[in-house]
């Protein structure tokens, strides 16, 4: 259910990393233990603790896999300007894609189905709008002219990009639709990450079905 830990996860898994896996039930709390809290302060997911060390911030450790591991190149170029790039947008996904499709999402989803809130119509909106402008500025400006967000080819941005984008989809909102360059995008993103992609979002495609079910 973790979109920057579902960006982890098939990065190792394309990329064959090897990893071991800890799953945790952050709907259960089990993101807040004390073993927990010693791997990641913050007590949230996804953290790594590679051979004693440990890191925190998906951006981060995507950015700390590329350069440990025999990774293509392409995946966080090691030319500057095209690395720069790439950087461009991970700085920009924070409070655009990250934060506006995940606040979407919670006051449309999260907060009145799985926590049982009530639905607060108003913030709804005020996010579905946030979240727009963001939809449109990826069509319109990211990937105006480009087949990728960073330019010719995938990289980390991408990938995050993509698990961002999904998480609307469970809220019964389709990001592509109206968008074509977006729509285009996506389908490139996700055929290179299969079969991992449609792995890593099992849960969410479930959720989004039952959803699209009973509204
Ligand atoms: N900026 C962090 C975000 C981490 C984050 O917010 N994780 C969420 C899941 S997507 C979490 O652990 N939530 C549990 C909680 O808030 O208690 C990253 O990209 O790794």
């Amino acid at each position: 259910m973790s979109q920057p830990s579902r960006a982890v996860y098939m990065f190792l898994r394309l990329n064959k990393i090897p990893y071991e896996d800890c799953v945790l039930n952050v709907f259960e709390g089990e993101h807040k233990t004390e073993e927990y809290a010693a791997i990641n302060p913050f007590q949230l997911v996804p953290a790594i603790d590679d051979n004693g060390f440990n890191l925190t911030e998906s951006v981060a450790i995507l950015r700390y896999l590329c350069r440990e591991h025999k990774v293509a190149d392409h995946w966080y170029p090691s030319d500057s300007k095209a690395q720069a790039r790439v950087d461009e947008y991970l700085e920009w996904q924070h409070v655009n894609t990250r934060l506006q499709c995940a606040m979407f999402f919670q006051f449309k989803f999260l907060r009145p189905k799985m926590l049982g809130m009530p639905v607060n119509e108003k913030k709804v909106a005020e996010f579905k709008e946030r979240m727009e402008t963001v939809l449109d500025q990826l069509e319109t400006i990211w990937l105006k002219d480009r087949p990728f967000i960073a330019g010719d080819h995938i990289t980390i941005a991408d990938l995050l990009a993509a698990c961002e984008l999904e998480q609307p989809s469970m809220a019964g909102y389709d990001v592509c639709e109206g968008r074509p360059n977006l729509t285009a995008w996506f389908k490139r993103v996700k055929d290179a990450f299969q079969p991992h992609y449609d792995e890593a979002h099992m849960m969410v495609y479930r959720v989004k079905d039952k959803f699209a079910a009973s509204p």
